[in-house]
């Protein structure tokens, strides 16, 4: 796996990934993606088996080979630290994780943060304790699906948006220890993207969104999820650690996210007050 000083891209063949959420809108055209670009094994959490889209997979490349596990992200570290482990049994090794989980109503927002943050962080720790390099792992990639959400935080979707802020900023931190870990992280920020995760949306304070209905008709696309993959397969293969990535109208953009306090121990003068 390249230093974080290397600008090297990543070649997916080969490569063994586990897609959590694999059968969602953005998941399974993400899967499709990767399947074309040579994956090996593709292991799908989910939390409920999907014989159309497992068909759908299955048809694209049959040199991959793609499993499903029944997998509810809110299960706890442990259940998920035992499942990670027989995957590893199975597969030899995890070369990628990618958290594509999520849902988004805060009808019930201790569902939402225990879905969105806590099932994303356990998932991303028990990665990174078999990736780690400093403990005898071989490194990898893990990948966060966070959302424009964290970029611009919706009034309407306020504990939806502290979720996925919260998760950029978990895999930014993360990330700064890829030299001793061998492990590069990154966050991906789709936009409005046209899946269910839409359906049976309820505003903080309960009222239904019907985001779809308002969307319709305005002058904004709504991307498809495809589109979205696409440029989600473009920023795995650019393997930039630490990078936030917007997927948004069918664009891939690198947002800089920015810094505005460094640490005592990195200012160049520590007497230095923050400007
Ligand atoms: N669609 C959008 O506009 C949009 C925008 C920004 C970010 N996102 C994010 O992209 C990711 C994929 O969303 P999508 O648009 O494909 O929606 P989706 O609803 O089609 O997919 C979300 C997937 O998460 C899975 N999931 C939900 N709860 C789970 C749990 N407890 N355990 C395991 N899996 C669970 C669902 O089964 C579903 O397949 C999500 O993290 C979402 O927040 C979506
Ligand atoms: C209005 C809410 C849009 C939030 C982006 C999807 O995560």
């Amino acid at each position: 796996m390249a230093s974080s000083t290397e600008e090297v891209n990543m070649d997916l063949n080969g490569k063994n990934i586990v897609y959590i959420g694999g059968f969602g809108g953005i998941g399974l055209e993400t899967c499709k993606e990767l399947v074309q670009n040579g994956v090996a094994n593709l292991m799908i959490l989910h939390k409920a088996w999907n014989e159309s889209a497992f068909k759908e997979l299955s048809s694209v490349d049959s040199r991959c080979v793609c499993k499903f596990t029944e997998f509810d992200i809110t299960c706890g570290l442990e259940k998920t630290r035992l499942l990670f482990k027989q995957i590893v049994e199975k597969l030899g090794s995890i070369d990628m994780l990618i958290n594509g989980a999520g849902i988004c109503t805060e009808k019930d927002f201790d569902n939402l943060i225990a879905v969105n943050f806590t099932g994303t962080v356990n998932a991303t720790l028990v990665a990174y304790d078999l990736m780690d390099k400093s403990r005898d792992g071989k490194g990898g990639v893990v990948v966060n699906i966070s959302s424009v959400a964290a970029l611009t935080p919706f009034p309407v979707l306020p504990i939806y948006s502290a979720t996925k802020g919260g998760i950029l900023n978990f895999t930014r931190a993360l990330a700064q220890l890829e030299p001793k870990s061998g492990i590069t992280l990154y966050s991906i920020c789709p936009g409005i993207t046209d899946t269910k995760h839409w359906d049976n949306v309820h505003h903080f304070q309960g009222r239904e969104l019907c985001f779809k209905e308002k969307m319709r008709g305005r002058p904004c696309p709504i991307q498809t999820a495809n589109q979205c993959a696409k440029n989600i397969v473009k920023a795995i293969e650019a393997h930039k650690n630490g990078a936030t990535w917007m997927c948004d109208v069918g664009q891939l953009k690198l947002v800089e996210v920015k810094n505005f306090w460094t640490p005592p121990h990195q200012r160049q003068d520590p007497e230095t007050e923050q400007s």
